[in-house]
Parts: structure tokens; C-alpha cells; sequence
């Protein structure tokens, strides 16, 4: 069996009661269908057989076999979609914190409409899995033992034609197979590529609009719909293929079975019960091969699924956790770092301090390594060598690393909702009317945002930001490009309340503005990743200038 579906059937294990409900309804069904053929072929050749009496016991175990087959078939609707959905919620769930853990520092080097495919559409193709293929691929192998064993008991010869040719139905979809993964990988990739391509479209319309490229932005959707209909087009031919030999092997087994019982049973009138139970393997193995034709979507799905929920975490989750001081500074001490194995390194032995209270600029070129050591202090990665201690004790010993280090990032993402709800994101309890108040935003806190906070100006929002980070009362502020977006006067204002809210915090600036860099009480100058020098504005005066100049 495959590796991914061996997991996914393994899943199916935390939710045992549901899956031996399923089981049993399926079975129950299953047996009293087989019952009810078997019950009414024996009164049909009763019948033949001259004796007529509807009404006996007989009759009234067919009705109630019926009954059971149809109570069962409605039981096992219910009780297979119940554990389909529990364990597809115990899925979605799994994803959301695959996607935690390998966020924001890398996405597997897929897209977030690729991620989003598997959290929904790929997980939703497994529902075939739970609801529809675990439970009755016990049962069909049970019903074909017990059909073929009762008809072995009539006569051993009534087995000859069925039995070989119910192998050769579920040999069809294993003869098929390679064809069916090819399919099946082929069909959920074309599906991800296309839903990450219309993410991605809905996210820039912005930007197509403005640069008038909704027309080419629609031939590549059109060509990745094409690919799609390709994939659902060659699916569809060998799926249709496996369905018309398993139906032209069962038109020839009964056919043979038929002849085979006129030919073996003397008795006209235990024929039809000869005849039911002959052919009671074909039944279970049509069931198989139906089930088997879903193999490679199925397959293609769980692999995707299990390659996401099995990433690693980017960094291991904290270890011997240790108390971190109330008024913490933060020391970057000899860190080292690169991206990939073989990519470059992106910083190369860089220590530098932010006091308690004081406000550290960290300045350089683009490219210079600034966002990176943001990006580390935040524990999106760890460095190769050298540490970062924050209250005297390194990062990856600090249990909850984001009580203490709080950011307002470069590119700020607001949720649909409201202002309040966006500044109590990390603190449910916080005063939104003082932390706006400290962003120099004067705002209804009930203000709706709209997605990705739409509604707003740049400015309003990065300050919509700022005021989330200060709620949170984390001792460590980083400010990466915080005021970026504000015009001279609004920065000047928010840069002297941002000032204040530091006299308590150990701060952290990344700023492009030499305004905003003077307030800074200390000044750590990055070249290619390294530190090329520090001290106070005015010791550094010349060459920010020349580095300003440089860059505009
Ligand atoms: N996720 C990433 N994967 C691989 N390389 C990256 C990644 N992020 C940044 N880099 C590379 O690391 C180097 C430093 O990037 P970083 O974003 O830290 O620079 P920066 O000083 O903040 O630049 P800017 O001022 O333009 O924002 C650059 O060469 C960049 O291409």
C-alpha cells in the first residue's frame, strides 16, 4: 500500500468507534442483501418447484432481510459520512499547523493558493477514502469469502467460471494502476496550480488593473483551466476504460455462470439459489474495482496532504525553558546565518546590544542583512552559529518568545474585522483606545477594515499595526520600516510617541529615513552582512550620509 494512504488509514485510528460502526453497517448491509438474493432465489425455485406459499417463514425472512439491508444502507450513509468528516477535521486542523510551523519562514517552497488547495480541495477528495473505500474494501473481501464458501458447499465446480473472473475484474484496476497515479498526480497539480494562480489573481487585481494586464492574467488562467480539463479529460477516458472491461468481464461471468449452473445443478429448482451464490464473488469485486478506480486521485491527494503535514518546523520547538528577565536586553552575540546550505551567507558573525529603554537603529544598504536579523529575533529561523539571548537567556531556551518580542512588520497584514479586533490580536485583554491613542490614530475602534485592510490608507494602517504591537506590552518592540508609510509630519509625530512607548521597551528600528534613524540613541551600521560600524548618530554622521546619498 501506498506510504501516504498506510497514513491516512492509520489516521482513521484515533476515531476506532466510528470506523467499527461504519464497518459493521456496511457489513450488516452487505450480508443481508446476499441473504435476501439467496432467500428469494430459494423461494423462486420453490416455486418452480410447484410450492407456493408466500406468507411462511421464508417469505417473512425476505421481508425482513429487506428490511435490514435498507435500515443498514441508511445506518452506514450516516455513520461512514460521520467518521469521514471527523477525520477530515483532525486533517484540516493538521494542515492549519503544518502551515504554522512552516510559516512565515518558508511555505515548502510552494504557494499559498497551492497550501490552501491542500487544506481544502485535496483534504475534501479524501472524503472518498473515509467514507467510501476503508470499510467497504473489508467488507467486499467478506462477502466474497462467505458467498463463494456457501456456494463451494452446493457444488465446488459453481466456482470454476466466477471466482477467475472476479480476479480478472480487480486485476483491471491494477492493470491500470501506473496510468491511474499519473492521472491522479496530474489532476491534483493541475488543481493547485490553478487554485494558487486565481489566489494570486484575486490579490493582485490591484495591480493587473493598474497595469492593464487582465488580459494576459486571463489567457494564463484559460491555458491552466485547459491544463485542468486535460487532466479531468484523461482521468475520466481510463476511468471509463476500467468500468467497460469490469462490466464486459461481469456480462461474461454470468453468462458462464448461468451455463455452468443449467450444466452442474440437476434440481430446476435449486438452480436460482445455485445461481445467486455463484455469482456472489462478482458482486463484491465489481464493489473493489469501482473503489479501485479512485486509487490514483486518492493517492495523489494523500501525498500531497502528508508532504505538508509532515514538514519539519523550521526550528525546534523550545527546549529547557528559563525565566526571562522583566526589563530584558537583547544581545545579537557573533550570529551567523544563511538561507540554504549552499546559498551565500547572509550574516557573518554580527553582535550588537539594545539596552532596556534604549532605541537601537539598525541601518544598510538593500540586500545589507537588516530584515533578516528581524526575522531571527522573531525565531523564524535559527542562526547556524553564535545566539541571541533576550533577558539574558538564548532564544530557543524562552517558552513563549512572543510575550517578549513584539513586531510591527514591513508588510502589515490586517484581518476582516474590525480596528479593535485587529489591535487585540495578540492581547484580548488590551486597552485599544489607549493603544491606538499611543499610534496617533484617531479612529472608532469599531471601524470595519475590510480584507487586508482595504478601507485604509497606508498610514492608517501601519499605524493600525503599531498599536497592535504596543497592546501586546512585550519589552522587545521591533519596528521594521514601521513609519515607512506616513508622510514627514505624521512621522515626526508618531516617531516622538514611539519615543516614549520606548522608555519602557528595548527597541529595535529599521528605518530608510535619516529623521527617524537621529531619534535613535544608538546606531549599528550593516555592510553584506556584517557589522560595519556603531555608535551614536553623530559619531556616524558622515557615512549615513554617504549611505543615504548612495541610495537616493
Ligand atoms: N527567504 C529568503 N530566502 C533566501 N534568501 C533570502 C530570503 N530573504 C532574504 N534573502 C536574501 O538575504 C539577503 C538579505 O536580505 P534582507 O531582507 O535581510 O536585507 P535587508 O537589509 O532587509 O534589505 P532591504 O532594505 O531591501 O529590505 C538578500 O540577499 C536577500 O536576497
Amino acid at each position: 500500500m501506498n506510504p501516504s494512504i498506510r497514513w491516512l488509514a492509520g489516521a482513521v485510528g484515533a476515531h476506532r468507534r466510528a470506523f467499527v460502526s461504519t464497518l459493521a453497517a456496511n457489513l450488516l448491509g452487505q450480508l443481508a442483501a446476499l441473504g435476501a438474493a439467496v432467500t428469494g432465489a430459494w423461494l423462486a425455485g420453490r416455486a418452480i418447484a410447484g410450492h407456493i406459499a408466500p406468507l411462511d417463514l421464508a417469505g417473512a425472512l425476505l421481508g425482513s432481510l429487506v428490511v435490514v439491508a435498507t435500515l443498514a444502507a441508511w445506518w452506514e450513509t450516516y455513520v461512514a459520512h460521520d467518521l469521514a468528516y471527523l477525520v477530515l477535521a483532525r486533517l484540516r486542523g493538521q494542515v492549519y499547523d503544518a502551515v504554522a510551523r512552516i510559516t512565515p519562514a518558508r511555505l515548502l517552497g510552494r504557494r499559498s493558493g497551492d497550501l490552501s488547495a491542500a487544506a481544502l480541495s485535496d483534504i475534501e477528495t479524501l472524503e472518498w477514502l473515509f467514507a467510501h473505500t476503508l470499510a467497504q474494501l473489508i467488507t467486499a473481501g467478506t462477502v466474497l469469502t462467505a458467498g463463494s464458501v456457501a456456494a463451494a458447499m452446493i457444488d465446488p465446480l459453481l466456482l470454476t467460471v466466477s471466482l477467475p473472473l472476479a480476479a480478472c475484474v480487480l486485476a483491471v484496476p491494477l492493470w491500470l494502476r501506473k496510468a491511474s497515479r499519473r492521472h491522479g498526480d496530474e489532476l491534483r497539480a493541475a488543481t493547485a496550480e490553478l487554485t494558487a494562480d486565481v489566489v494570486d489573481t484575486v490579490q493582485g487585481m490591484r495591480e493587473l488593473t493598474a497595469f492593464r494586464a487582465l488580459e494576459s492574467r486571463r489567457d494564463l488562467l484559460a491555458r491552466k483551466t485547459r491544463r485542468l480539463a486535460r487532466a479531468h479529460a484523461a482521468n475520466a477516458a481510463r476511468g471509463g476504460l476500467e468500468a467497460a472491461l469490469t462490466d464486459l468481464l461481469l456480462a461474461v461471468a454470468a453468462a458462464g455462470t448461468l451455463l455452468l449452473v443449467v450444466t452442474v445443478i440437476r434440481t430446476p429448482a435449486d438452480a436460482p439459489v445455485a445461481m445467486v451464490l455463484a455469482a456472489g464473488s462478482l458482486g463484491p469485486a465489481a464493489q473493489v474495482a469501482l473503489l479501485l478506480k479512485e486509487y490514483g486521485t486518492l493517492r495523489a491527494a494523500a501525498d500531497r496532504v502528508r508532504t505538508l503535514v509532515t514538514a519539519p518546523a523550521n526550528v525546534p520547538p523550545p527546549r529547557d525553558a528559563r525565566e526571562v528577565a522583566t526589563q530584558p536586553d537583547v544581545i545579537f552575540e557573533d550570529v551567523r546565518f544563511r538561507y540554504t546550505q549552499d546559498g551565500p551567507d547572509v550574516l557573518c558573525g554580527v553582535s550588537f546590544r539594545i539596552p532596556y529603554g534604549r532605541t537601537v537603529a539598525l541601518v544598510g544598504a538593500s540586500g545589507a542583512g537588516k530584515s533578516t536579523c528581524v526575522s531571527l529575533l522573531l525565531r523564524h529561523w535559527d542562526p547556524d552559529d553564535g545566539r541571541i539571548l533576550v533577558g539574558g537567556v538564548p532564544l530557543p531556551n524562552i517558552a513563549e518568545p512572543h510575550r517578549h518580542v513584539t513586531v510591527v512588520p514591513q508588510d502589515v497584514h490586517l484581518f476582516a474585522g474590525t480596528i479593535g479586533q485587529n489591535v487585540r490580536l495578540g492581547a484580548p485583554d488590551a486597552d485599544v483606545a489607549g493603544a491606538l491613542r499611543t499610534a496617533q490614530l484617531t479612529v472608532d475602534p469599531e471601524l470595519p477594515v475590510g480584507e487586508r485592510g482595504v478601507t485604509l490608507s497606508g498610514g492608517q494602517r501601519a499605524r493600525v499595526a503599531v498599536a497592535r504591537a504596543l497592546a501586546t506590552r512585550a519589552p522587545v518592540l521591533v519596528l521594521d520600516e514601521a513609519v515607512a508609510n506616513l508622510d514627514p509630519d505624521n512621522e515626526a509625530r508618531l516617531t516622538e510617541e514611539l519615543q516614549r512607548a520606548a522608555a519602557g521597551r528595548a527597541t529595535l528600528v529599521i528605518a530608510h529615513r535619516l529623521s527617524t534613524i537621529r531619534q535613535a540613541d544608538h546606531i549599528v551600521l550593516l555592510e553584506e552582512g556584517r557589522v560595519a560600524a556603531e555608535g551614536p548618530y553623530d559619531q556616524l554622521s558622515e557615512r549615513l550620509s554617504q549611505l543615504f546619498a548612495a541610495q537616493s
